[in-house]
């Protein structure tokens, strides 16, 4: 694989050929493995589900490959590069950002500031520019103006660009989020349970949304999902943890009718769930 330019990691030479790939991830809170020796693939373009009862490990997973917790073992490589132990706002430079289960807005800020803050990284006026609005500082400010009005009316609230986060509703709240996830301009967009709080309408609608995302920004997408519905429909390819170890993975075909999967998580529901 040819190195490309990047500030940090070595490149992995026979890494594989995939937006995101973690190798053997072991993670300890004192005595309790909470993720065990997992494997995972998000391929290029690709659209997969991390699935799991309560407890299953997903969240630590999820904190594991963006750099919240350290790993016991195990590597995590962004486009064939190691960002194993890097921090978090390090990883999110390099290209892979996250929304949170719990969402983290600021709510005296407005919705389009929120998305100026995710910006922040890629502005190139210092302090001085800052102090003394030099011309190049205006420039910038007025070209993340129109890049997170963009950005708004991508996910669908641009009406909302002046409101303040918190008086939105909880799904124009959560389409924030994943507005300023994509300020930080990512190659891989991890979303933690993007559907909780949502009613049915948008939960339905939340899936045309992902494929545009993945279409028109060009990039791959992991989710953490607990509507079956969703999971089933959003998904391309789908892995699933149980007590910290993958017990399966594969299409949601193959997820559906595959009895380990049935027993440990989807009871009757998973197949009732239409495709
Ligand atoms: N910061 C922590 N300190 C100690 N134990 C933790 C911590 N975070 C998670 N755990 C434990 O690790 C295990 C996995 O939890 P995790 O939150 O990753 O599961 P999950 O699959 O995301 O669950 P849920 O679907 O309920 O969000 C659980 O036993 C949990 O109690």
């Amino acid at each position: 694989m040819t190195a490309a330019v990047e500030p940090t990691g070595p490149v992995v030479p026979d890494a594989p050929a995939a937006a995101l790939h973690a190798e053997g991830i072991k993670v300890q809170f004192g005595g309790l493995i909470a993720v065990n020796g997992v494997n995972f693939t998000v391929p290029n373009g690709g659209i997969v589900s991390l699935i799991g009862p309560n407890g299953a490990g997903k969240t630590t997973f999820f904190n594991a490959l963006t750099g919240l917790y350290k790993v016991a073992a195990g590597y995590v490589l962004l486009g064939g590069r190691d960002i194993t132990g890097l921090p978090p706002h390090r990883v999110a430079d390099l290209g892979l950002a996250r929304t949170f289960q719990n969402i983290r807005l600021f709510g005296l800020m407005t919705a389009e500031e929120n998305v100026k803050v995710a910006m922040h990284s890629h502005l190139k006026s210092g302090v001085f520019g800052t102090v003394l609005r030099t011309p190049r500082q205006r420039r910038e400010e007025k070209e993340a103006h129109e890049t997170a009005l963009e950005l708004l009316d991508f996910v669908g609230i641009g009406k909302t660009a002046g409101e303040y986060a918190r008086n939105l509703s909880y799904g124009d709240q959560r389409r924030l989020e994943v507005a300023r996830a994509l300020a930080l301009r990512p190659k891989v967009l991890l979303l933690d349970e993007p559907t909780a709080g949502m009613n049915p309408r948008e939960s339905a609608q939340f899936t045309e949304f992902v494929h545009r995302v993945r279409d028109e920004k060009g990039l791959s997408l992991l989710l953490i999902e607990h509507d079956m519905s969703v999971v089933m429909r959003v998904s391309e390819h789908i892995t699933v943890l149980d007590r910290g170890e993958k017990i399966a993975e594969g299409s949601p075909e193959q997820i559906r009718t595959n009895d380990r999967v049935i027993e440990a998580y989807l009871g009757t529901a998973g197949k009732e769930s239409g495709a």
